[in-house]
């Protein structure tokens, strides 16, 4: 068998900078003639030519990081061919199957070599920044806490303000812009840039300061990994001192204030997904027709979400409790998830207890764990993060975040289903129908509006089944974020298509 290397340079085809100065001067001892006829077809070249050919080579020059990269790659090369010089044909290929095995396994979802550059390299990296940038020093007088905005088991979420730092004219007040109130009264409002939500995680309950824990862990590993798909976190503190909202040693999450609704909200309201038209998609889709427009939305909307959690996914991560009250809606129409509270890395096992159920019954697949239940408590993490695809090849945890999302769907396209008491109803329905959608539709009696799933060929509706559905056998069936994404639903980007050019419409004003 011949080489399995392409040829190498020698050791003497190391570039002087001196040589490099010029472009037409790019040779070494050994590929000389090779050089000069390229030198003289150079010449003939146009001058625009020589020009670029001109700046990349400075760009060499000046980039000297470059050329060592260049230089030790050479080397690695040329170490990798006398390492197997001495082999036979059939050793070499033996050592090429297991180098591309090695790499595929090490590459495959959820992805332990790049878990390990996240883990080894990039989280000491952010945490060195962060305190370099002071992100990590915030402390309970940097905010002022505002209205209550929901409470969970484990904590309170409060809207709130971050105050400005003495020094930057400021004197420590909040910035604020003026408005005009309906009865002409001046209204006083923080800037947008300054609004944080803040979790207050619980004191007096068992279990909440893991929990808190483990959603800050979420929130900077999110950070790092796939910031777009969830809020900005800002970092956390504990409370110094006790009073009105603090107490001493409490531990509060702070994030950037996303937007002021949740998709929930969105869905309450009588007009959805009208409601959410503009926010998404402009006046782009003045002149096409309603039940048209409405479908767009909801694509749209369920594009984002699948987006999102096939990043998610991607990094190992399942969020376990994905509903309309997890998604924030921002100013730009972008869906981002919240509350990453319940989540569990199985890359490496955190958050993962066996048995252990902690999301909402509405959104919550039939199999219940994420895991089979007879799934022990993970080893040390290095040693599951080497085990973990083979994990998620057995058991597909994804999948668990892929049916909530098909309920979403479900939630939005059928007018009927958006109340939690409707949902509540259907949920049991569907038990009785063995989680079977298509048997659940000829059952209810509920008479639902399938117009909106049922439109374009059925392929809401064939996307929607494929989602809520039991698990098949080796626990798959389900697509997953990526094959819904694939699905012929989204394959038409009429949504996509309408969001460009409504992004595109804004940012000519
Ligand atoms: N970054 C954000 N931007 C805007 N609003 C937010 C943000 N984070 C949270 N909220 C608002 O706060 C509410 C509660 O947040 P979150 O779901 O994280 O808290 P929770 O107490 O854990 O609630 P639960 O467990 O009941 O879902 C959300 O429904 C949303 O309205």
């Amino acid at each position: 068998m011949a080489s399995l290397l392409p040829p190498t340079p020698t050791a003497t085809s190391t570039l002087k900078h001196s040589q490099m100065a010029s472009p037409m001067k790019l040779t070494t001892p050994n590929n000389a003639s090779f050089l000069q006829n390229s030198n003289h077809r150079l010449k003939s070249n146009s001058a625009k030519c020589h020009a670029v050919f001109g700046d990349v080579a400075k760009g060499l020059v000046e980039n000297s990081v470059g050329m060592d990269q260049f230089q030790s790659i050479q080397s690695g090369i040329v170490q990798l061919e006398r390492v197997t010089e001495g082999l036979s044909d059939m050793q070499k290929w033996g050592v090429l199957v297991f180098g591309g095995l090695t790499w595929i396994y090490l590459t495959a979802r959820p992805g332990v070599l790049v878990g390990a550059i996240d883990a080894y390299l990039l989280a000491p990296l952010q945490l060195g920044l962060d305190n370099l940038v002071g992100r990590r020093n915030l402390k309970r007088s940097d905010f002022v806490v505002g209205e209550k905005l929901g409470e969970g088991s484990f904590g309170v979420v409060y809207s709130g303000v971050l105050v400005p730092k003495n020094g930057n004219g400021n004197n420590g007040s909040v910035d604020v812009v003026q408005k005009r109130g309906r009865g002409k009264t001046t209204q006083v409002e923080p800037k947008s840039k300054d609004k944080v939500i803040l979790k207050k995680v619980k004191v007096e309950i068992q279990g909440a300061a893991e929990f808190g824990d483990y959603e800050e862990w979420f929130n900077y590993r999110l950070s790092r990994a796939a910031p777009e798909t969830c809020a900005d976190f800002l970092g956390s503190f504990v409370a110094d001192k006790t009073n009105s909202q603090f107490t001493k040693g409490g531990k509060w999450l702070v994030w950037k204030f996303e937007g002021d609704r949740t998709l929930d909200d969105y869905m309450k309201d009588r007009n959805f997904p009208s409601n959410l038209e503009s926010v998404m998609f402009g006046r782009v889709l003045q002149g096409v027709d309603s039940s048209k427009r409405n479908a767009l939305i909801i694509k749209q909307i369920m594009r984002q979400i699948f987006t999102s959690l096939r990043k998610i996914h991607d990094n190992g991560i399942v969020h376990r409790d994905v509903k309309p009250a997890n998604l924030v809606v921002t100013k730009r129409g972008q869906i981002k998830l919240i509350d990453f509270g319940a989540a569990t890395d199985l890359r490496i096992g955190k958050n993962y207890v066996p048995n252990r159920t902690l999301f909402d019954p509405n959104y919550c697949p039939p199999e219940l764990y994420v895991l089979p239940e007879e799934t022990p408590s993970p080893p040390p993490e290095p040693i599951a993060a080497f085990l973990s695809p083979i994990l998620w090849q057995l058991n597909s945890p994804d999948l668990f975040d892929t049916y909530s999302a098909g309920i979403v769907l479900l939630q939005m396209a059928i007018p009927s289903l958006r109340s939690s008491s409707a949902l509540k109803n259907f949920n049991l329905e569907l038990k009785n129908c063995g989680y079977d959608l298509k048997k659940w539709r000829d059952y209810t009696r509920s008479r639902p509006d399938f117009q909106i799933l049922d439109g374009e060929s059925g392929r809401g509706w064939d996307l929607a089944t494929r989602l809520v559905s039991e698990r098949g056998s080796l626990r798959r069936g389900r697509l997953s974020a990526a094959t819904a994404l694939r699905h012929p639903y989204f394959l038409l980007g009429g949504d996509q298509a309408a969001a460009v050019l409504s992004k595109l419409s804004l940012s000519r004003k």
